[in-house]
C-alpha cells in the first residue's frame, strides 16, 4: 500500500492569548486532499490557518508545511508552493486591476515573460479583464472578491488556503469555482477551506476538522463524521405522514418536520441515492411531487452529528474557565 504523505502537520500546537487559548491540536493534511476546518466564530479557524502560513509565530509545538519547520527562518521558501483567498479590503487601494495583480505577481516570483499571460488568462476567467484598467477600489463587492480569488490562483500553487470563499458570490460565480476545483482535485491539489457553511463545495470534501472553543473535536473523513443531508420535499396535496415516516424508517432513512400548512416534509440521507426512497413512495401513491430542496449544512447539524462522541466541559452557560476552554477530543 501507498504510504500516506502528509504536506501539513501539526504537533501538539498550542497558541496561547491573554484570554484565550487554542490548542493543543495535532493534525495531519495528507497530500491531494480536501479538508473543511469548520468551528463556530472564535473558535480557532483564523488562529490555525494563519499558523499554517506562517503568519503567526509564536506559539507551542511545531508545524510542518510542504517540508518546511514553519519555525524555521527558510520556511517562506514554502509559500511558493501556496495559494491563499482571504477577503483583502481593497477600499483604499488607489492602484487598477491589472497594475495591483501585476504588483501582486512580482511578490508570488512569478517570471516577468510569463505575467502578463496568466494575468490575461484569470482575469478573463473571473471576468474582470474588460474592468482591468479600473480603479479597485471602485469594485462591487463581488469584483472585490473575485481579485482576491485571483489572488490565490497566480503562482500555480499546490496548496490552496481558502477563508470563506463563498462570501458575497452568486450561484453562477460559485458554480464556476467549484468546477475549478473540482479540476484543483484531479490535478492532486491539496485544499484547506475554513467555513461556517460548507453547503457549496460539501461533495468536493474529503476531511474534515472540526474546531470548538480553541480545541479540536473531530478530524475524519465524512462517514466517520457520520454526517447527513437533509432534504425538504414538498407535495401537492395530504398524505399519510405516519406511513411515510415507517417506510422510510424502514430504509434506514430519519425523518423530521411535517408542515401540515405548506405540506412538507424534512428527511435525512447519508448518500444520494437513498433520496430515490422518497420518490418512489410518492410516485406509488399518484401523489405529485411539487419540489426538493437540499437543506443547507450548518455549524448547528455538523454540531448534532457529533453530539454522541463528545461531551463539553463546561456549559451554555458559559461557566467555563476561559482560559482553558476543553472539550474531550474524541479521536
Ligand atoms: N490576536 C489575538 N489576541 C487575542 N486573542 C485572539 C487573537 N486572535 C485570536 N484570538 C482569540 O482566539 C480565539 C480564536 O479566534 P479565531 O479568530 O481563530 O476564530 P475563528 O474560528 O476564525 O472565528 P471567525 O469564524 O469569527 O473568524 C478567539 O477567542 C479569539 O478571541
Amino acid at each position: 500500500m501507498r504510504r500516506k504523505e502528509h504536506i501539513i502537520t501539526f504537533k501538539g500546537f498550542t497558541k496561547k492569548f491573554k484570554n484565550n487559548v487554542v490548542g493543543p491540536i495535532d493534525l495531519a493534511i495528507e497530500q491531494g486532499k480536501f479538508v473543511a476546518l469548520l468551528g463556530s466564530s472564535g473558535s480557532g479557524k483564523t488562529v490555525i490557518l494563519d499558523s499554517m502560513m506562517g503568519l503567526i509565530k509564536k506559539y507551542k509545538g511545531t508545524i510542518t508545511f510542504a517540508g518546511y519547520n514553519r519555525k524555521r527562518a527558510k520556511s517562506y521558501k514554502a509559500n511558493a508552493s501556496l495559494g491563499v483567498y482571504q477577503q483583502v479590503d481593497f477600499s483604499l487601494e488607489t492602484l487598477t486591476c491589472y497594475d495591483y495583480l501585476k504588483m501582486r505577481c512580482n511578490y508570488t516570483g512569478l517570471k516577468k515573460e510569463n505575467q502578463k499571460e496568466v494575468l490575461e488568462f484569470w482575469m478573463k476567467y473571473f471576468d474582470l479583464w474588460e474592468s482591468r484598467k479600473k480603479r479597485i477600489q471602485n469594485f462591487s463587492l463581488g469584483m472585490k472578491n473575485r481579485v482576491n480569488l485571483i489572488l490565490c490562483f497566480l503562482n500555480n500553487p499546490d496548496i490552496y488556503i481558502l477563508d470563506e470563499p463563498g462570501a458575497n458570490l452568486d450561484s453562477m460565480w460559485r458554480n464556476k469555482i467549484n468546477n475549478l476545483f473540482r479540476e484543483l482535485k484531479s490535478l492532486n491539489k491539496t485544499l484547506i477551506v475554513s467555513s461556517h457553511n460548507i453547503n457549496e463545495i460539501i461533495d468536493l470534501i474529503d476531511n474534515y476538522i472540526v474546531v470548538y472553543n480553541g480545541s479540536k473535536i473531530f478530524e475524519g473523513s465524512k462517514e466517520e463524521l457520520n454526517i447527513y443531508t437533509k432534504y425538504k420535499i414538498f407535495l401537492s396535496e395530504k398524505f399519510d405522514v405516519k406511513e411515510f415516516r415507517e417506510f422510510l424508517d424502514e430504509k434506514g432513512i430519519r425523518t423530521f418536520k411535517y408542515d401540515e400548512e405548506e405540506i412538507s416534509i424534512i428527511f435525512a440521507t447519508k448518500n444520494l441515492l437513498q433520496i430515490n426512497w422518497s420518490f418512489l413512495y410518492f410516485i406509488k401513491k399518484g401523489i405529485p411531487i411539487i419540489n426538493v430542496t437540499k437543506l443547507s449544512v450548518n455549524m448547528e447539524s455538523i454540531h448534532k452529528a457529533l453530539e454522541d462522541q463528545i461531551s463539553f466541559l463546561g456549559d451554555e452557560t458559559g461557566e467555563v474557565n476561559p482560559r482553558r476552554k476543553r472539550v474531550k477530543i474524541n479521536k
